[in-house]
């Protein structure tokens, strides 16, 4: 990865600081061996299951909204779906065994071609939620320009497209993604192909409708909004009405799904439902029981200290790192490569091909860290994410439940720890109280923290040159021009 080379690219940087530098990593990997022994040790208790004993009894039952038990929304098979015989095979092919609960209470309803509203916590199964009615009624019909899913995000976009393709796999289903920083005709050419189903981010489908002849979604028959309430942000808001104008209303069915509703789908739901059955699954902001969620004080300027800190006392484990800046997380990966921990960045800036590469890497297990803003806060679905940390607090308490999300998912186990300064205290207090709990405090071992100071900020100072340096290289190269005409080829309203 290239930030990892800044050490041996920077001329700069003295042998005595590199030699500093290496024996902070030497260091590190001595404290892992340690923690790896004491992992082979079953009889010793860490710190971090005495944690999650006390978050399992803070936990509240997982009683759904009005009432309705999560149990009641269990059914034993597919089979009882009665979906065609190629969507069993393929949720078998899955190893999907049997339905989630928000499988259970949403598919019933939506195969009668009722509007559906779905509610359920992060990694509960929602996109096959959707995904199994509109495959299991395209079965019948076969059209093109078929369904349509929009989605805040490229990634998320791409990992729904591949979610219909498997469950679509033994029905010859054509898909297409359609996401900003891609070539447009490329996009119209696949266009053209008239594919069932297209999941896109809202700006670039919205260019195609605009710009690409002989494309309409006039005879749509499947609208899904998936992370609805997000995508009823401001930002996405104006685009998302143009939308709404051109494609039909009537004989259109209409899916909102997210983990976390608010007042604003209502709004949508005027707009655009027509008599929609509301899922919920969960309360409105509630977490997973088998997340085990902490927060850890960190005193004025110690916050890289203290990441540095947790993800050695973490190593082996896969993390990913928030921040609420694409500048720190560009820095966060760059230290942390250059302490020999294996991260890689994933932000707005990057161009297209390198927010794939990043998540590539990410998800193939050659990278254990992803320093991330928002962009990767909703819906992505990687399974091997041990822990989330919040390096930065979210200003919004949903983009929390969010980004915690990300671990623990479909009945694992994971943890989140939150860094919290003391800036952040209002926006932890504020997020404590959506969740409806007090976070757990967890507390670092000092004298680790205090004996890696020197050498973190040594290192962080070395990134922050290093950037600066290429910065400067590419604003004299005239590259800041480019910079921002990459930047509007990337935008697609999810700038994070
Ligand atoms: N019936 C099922 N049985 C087992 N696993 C399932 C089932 N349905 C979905 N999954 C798996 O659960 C995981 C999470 O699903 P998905 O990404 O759809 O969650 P989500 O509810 O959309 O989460 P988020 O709110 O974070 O977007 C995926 O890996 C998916 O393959």
């Amino acid at each position: 990865m290239r930030e990892g080379k800044i050490l041996k690219k920077d001329k700069n940087c003295s042998k005595e600081k590199h030699k500093e530098l290496t024996s902070l990593a030497a260091k590190i990997k001595a404290k892992a061996l340690e923690n790896q022994r004491k992992l082979k040790s079953p009889n010793e208790s860490t710190s971090e299951d005495s944690v999650k004993h006390d978050e399992k009894e803070n936990v509240k039952d997982g009683q759904a909204q009005d009432g309705q038990k999560d149990e009641e929304n269990t059914l034993e098979s597919f089979n009882d779906l009665k979906l065609v015989p190629e969507l069993i095979e393929a949720c078998k092919n899955l190893k999907f065994d049997k339905p989630t609960p928000i499988q259970a209470s949403a598919i019933p309803p939506a195969l009668e071609g009722r509007d559906i509203i779905g509610l359920a916590q992060t990694g509960s199964g929602k996109t096959a939620a959707f995904a199994i009615p509109i495959l299991n009624k395209l079965w019948e019909d076969q059209l093109p320009y078929y369904a349509c899913v929009l989605a805040p995000t490229r990634e998320l976009a791409q990992q729904t497209k591949e979610t219909f393709d498997s469950l679509g796999a033994l029905m010859g289903v054509r898909t297409t993604c359609i996401v900003g920083g891609m070539n447009m005709m490329d996009q119209a050419r696949e266009l053209m192909r008239k594919p069932h189903i297209i999941i896109a981010t809202p700006g670039r489908l919205m260019d195609h409708l605009e710009n690409t002849k002989g494309f309409s979604l006039r005879k749509l028959k499947f609208l899904v909004m998936d992370e609805a309430d997000r995508l009823l942000d401001m930002e996405f808001g104006p685009v998302l009405d143009k939308i709404l104008k051109v494609i039909p209303t009537q004989g259109r069915t209409t899916y909102l799904f997210s983990a976390t509703m608010t007042s604003k789908i209502d709004k949508l739901q005027r707009a655009s439902l027509t008599d929609p059955v509301k899922c919920a699954v969960s309360n409105k902001y509630q977490t997973v029981d088998t997340l085990v969620q902490t927060l850890m004080v960190v005193p004025s300027g110690l916050k890289n200290t203290y990441l540095v800190y947790l993800l050695n006392e973490n190593i082996g484990k896969t993390v990913i790192v928030f921040t609420r800046t694409k500048a720190n997380a560009e820095r966060l990966s760059a230290l942390c490569n250059l302490l020999e921990f294996s991260a890689c960045a994933l932000h707005g800036d990057l161009n297209q091909n390198q927010r794939t590469g990043a998540l590539d890497l990410f998800k193939a297990g050659r990278r254990s860290i992803l320093v991330a803003t928002d962009v990767a806060a909703r819906g992505l679905d990687i399974p091997s994410v041990d822990m989330v940390v919040n390096y930065d607090i979210p200003v919004d308490s949903k983009s929390y439940i969010h980004r915690v999300g990300r671990t623990a998912r479909a009945g694992r186990s994971g943890k989140s720890i939150s860094l919290v300064s003391q800036y952040d205290l209002e926006l932890i207090l504020r997020i404590e109280e959506v969740l409806g709990k007090k976070l757990p405090k967890e507390s670092a071992d000092k004298g680790i923290v205090l004996s890696l100071r020197n050498s973190v900020d040594k290192a962080n100072g070395e990134v922050i040159m290093e950037l600066n340096r290429r910065n400067k290289e590419r604003t004299a190269r005239g590259g800041n021009r480019r910079t921002r005409m990459n930047a509007k080829a990337n935008m697609d309203k999810e700038e994070f």
